[in-house]
């Protein structure tokens, strides 16, 4: 019984599970947790917690039959795919000194996994490493992970990350968790099958240190009934700050499963006090209260926004960037970019403003402004202009400068519908080879890419300020990119599933939602229009992070990118996170990715370079980090991605 509706959200974090005890009657586990008290799935043991392979009997044949919780007959396949995640047995301590341990655990996590793979289970519980090392417990996992079906492992791993005081009292003790997983990982290569259950525990460490789990391959939170608080009328409830985590473990597919005893003698006694389940066998089971205070929290999360919504199939695809100046966009592509409603708004704020600032108002019924709309598409800036002549009472001449001919078919077809013929003069070319028959007041372009310049916007504008008067307005009159590092396991997999150089080389288009941002972004290259003289396009920047001190360590997939534009004077647009203009939806984010990951200590320094480089065909970029330690330049020569001219 999922936790509720939220507003078109089907995200698998709508389902909660409950962690039990092992029991040899799975289908009554099934109909005492499932069926009467609503959870929508169970992590029980697959195994009897007594059983050691060194201490089985064999039968005369040298077969034993191994203690199992069920077969596939008292459960059909498809429900214990769908409703049990299998919990290896808690004792295996694969990295013991004790060698019958160790060689135990090894079997018994092979022969559990296999059990788990015949059911056809989605995922199973690895327990946690019992120590900071973890080597042959990776080991066998990375074995088992070579030729496993398409069973998830999700290593269990407790939310802990001493502050520094703490570690100084406890050094023997505390370890920030964070690094086992990581250890675990880096030994199993990034391995896509593997992934992280956390067990949140009574005290949460800093914000930025639980923000990093969201750019790692998180796919559960163990809630202890032990980190409840008890609220006035003895009903479970959780802190503030742990509210705050769960509603992020919603927001990012993160399933909640609940596991302990119940710690609320109150809640026994009358468990019912939701809404939405009923029922005296629910009144029975002793973490209902917990299932209802979880759902309460799912509901009272605000909608998504209809946008947001309709953008949730794109989040964490990577996508090429468009090549609007050598591909032809097709009539899609113009119709998705015209719905942005509020990208035309500042476009005609700032042709409202250039005009009034070009035009004095006694010489506004006299003077005729030359405007150029160059990239004019299917002519959406060309009504906006022409708004913006009307609001401010100016008139104007319209150039609408095209290069694809099939927009141009549409422009012609929009100019008549209009009946803008007078005033807009549809031009059938590259801007960048045009003899225009005068020169411009106003040049008004958008050729603006995820990174502000990728989309070739520099080289554009040179060809078309030849016809730019002297004292001309760009609109845009600048753009800067944004760069900053994060932590991003889903996107380097998509990435490495690839299995190529070139993919690790390539700028990709993505709305970057599991990810963590691991440092404020910082400005990268500036464009300024029209260009001071002679500038190059190309372009060096040396930028450094200082990674948090309280974040703990981190890794590093690659950078998330961003623009920011100034249309003119105060009216800006932009997609970089701290500025970034509400409600509009035309750019995702870019991501330039690392080949390999690169590990961030807290207070370190993550120095990386970028270079925007030219050629006479083609523009591309190279990127790479030079400290904490260095990795290839990546796409040299723009070997592998390149934008074409
Ligand atoms: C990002 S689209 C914007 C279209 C339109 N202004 C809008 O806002 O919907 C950029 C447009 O510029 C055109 N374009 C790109 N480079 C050009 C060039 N060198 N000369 C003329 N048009 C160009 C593309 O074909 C495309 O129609």
């Amino acid at each position: 019984m999922p936790l509720g509706e939220r507003g078109g959200d089907k995200t698998e974090s709508r389902y909660c599970g409950v962690e039990t005890e092992f029991s040899d009657d799975m289908p009554h586990v099934l109909a005492f947790n499932l069926s009467s008290a609503g959870f929508d799935f169970v992590i029980a043991p697959l195994m009897d917690p007594a059983y050691r392979p060194s201490l089985v009997q064999k039968d005369i044949f040298g077969s034993a039959v191994l203690p199992f919780a069920g077969s596939d007959l008292v459960l059909s396949p498809s429900q214990w795919s769908s409703h049990v995640v299998g919990k290896i047995s808690p004792w295996i301590d694969l990295d013991s000194e004790d060698e019958i341990l160790r060689l135990d655990s090894e079997t018994t996590l092979k022969q559990e996994i296999s059990w788990a793979s015949h059911l056809s289970l989605q995922a199973c519980l690895l327990p946690a490493p019992k120590g900071t090392t973890c080597a042959n417990y990776a080991r066998c996992v990375n074995q088992i992970l070579q030729s496993l079906s398409n069973v998830q492992l999700w290593l269990r791993i407790p939310v802990v990350k001493p502050d520094d005081d703490s570690i100084v009292a406890n050094s023997d003790t505390l370890v920030d968790t964070w690094e086992i997983w990581n250890s675990f990982r880096l030994l199993c290569e990034h391995h896509s099958q593997l992934s992280v259950a956390l067990d949140i525990l009574n005290t949460l460490p800093s914000e930025n240190s639980l923000a990093r789990w969201f750019g790692e391959p998180v796919r559960a939170a163990i809630i202890n009934t032990d980190s409840f608080l008890t609220n006035a009328r003895g009903y479970p409830c959780l802190s503030k700050r742990h509210q705050k985590l769960i509603t992020g473990f919603f927001d990012h597919s993160i399933q909640i499963i609940i596991s302990g005893n119940s710690v609320h003698p109150k809640a026994k006694v009358v468990a019912n006090v939701s809404h939405n389940h009923s029922g005296t066998d629910s009144q029975r089971h002793p973490l209902r209260p917990y299932l209802d205070y979880v759902g309460y929290l799912y509901q009272k999360m605000d909608p998504l926004p209809e946008q947001e919504r309709f953008e949730l199939g794109y989040r964490d695809f990577l996508q090429a960037p468009l090549q609007p100046l050598m591909d032809n966009l097709e009539a899609q592509t113009y119709e998705t970019f015209e719905k942005d409603a509020m990208k035309y708004i500042q476009y005609q704020r700032a042709v409202c403003k250039a005009l009034l600032d070009r035009v004095p108002d006694e010489e506004a019924s006299v003077k005729v402004t030359v405007l150029m709309v160059v990239g004019a598409g299917r002519g959406p800036l060309v009504r906006a202009s022409l708004q913006a002549a009307e609001e401010t009472g100016r008139k104007i001449k319209v150039y609408a400068v095209e290069k694809n001919p099939n927009a141009v078919v549409t422009l012609h077809a929009l100019v008549k519908l209009e009946g803008w013929e007078d005033i807009v003069t549809i031009v059938s070319s590259d801007m960048r080879c045009w003899n225009a028959p005068e020169e411009a007041d106003i040049l008004v372009s958008e050729l603006l890419g995820s990174f502000g310049d990728n989309e070739l916007s520099p080289e554009c504008l040179d060809g078309a300020e030849r016809f730019l008067k002297q004292d001309g307005i760009s609109i845009p009159s600048s753009y800067t990119s944004f760069l900053q590092p994060v932590t991003a396991s889903k996107l380097y997999n998509d990435v490495k599933a690839h299995k190529d150089l070139a993919h690790f080389e390539t700028a990709y288009v993505v709305k970057i939602h599991n990810a963590a941002r691991l440092a404020p972004s910082q400005a990268v290259f500036t464009f300024t229009h029209p260009k001071p003289d002679k500038e190059s396009n190309q372009r060096y920047k040396k930028l450094q992070f200082v990674m948090p001190n309280d974040t703990g360590s981190a890794m590093v997939h690659g950078f998330a990118g961003y623009f920011d534009a100034t249309l003119y004077k105060d009216v800006h647009l932009g997609i970089e996170p701290s500025t970034a203009t509400p409600n509009m939806f035309s750019w995702f984010a870019i991501f330039f990715p690392l080949r390999s990951p690169i590990c961030v200590d807290p207070g370190s320094t993550l120095e990386v370079n970028f270079w925007r480089c030219c050629g006479p065909k083609k523009v591309w970029y190279e990127w790479c980090v030079t400290s904490p330690s260095s990795s290839p330049i990546h796409n040299s020569n723009g070997r592998s991605y390149w934008v074409g001219l």
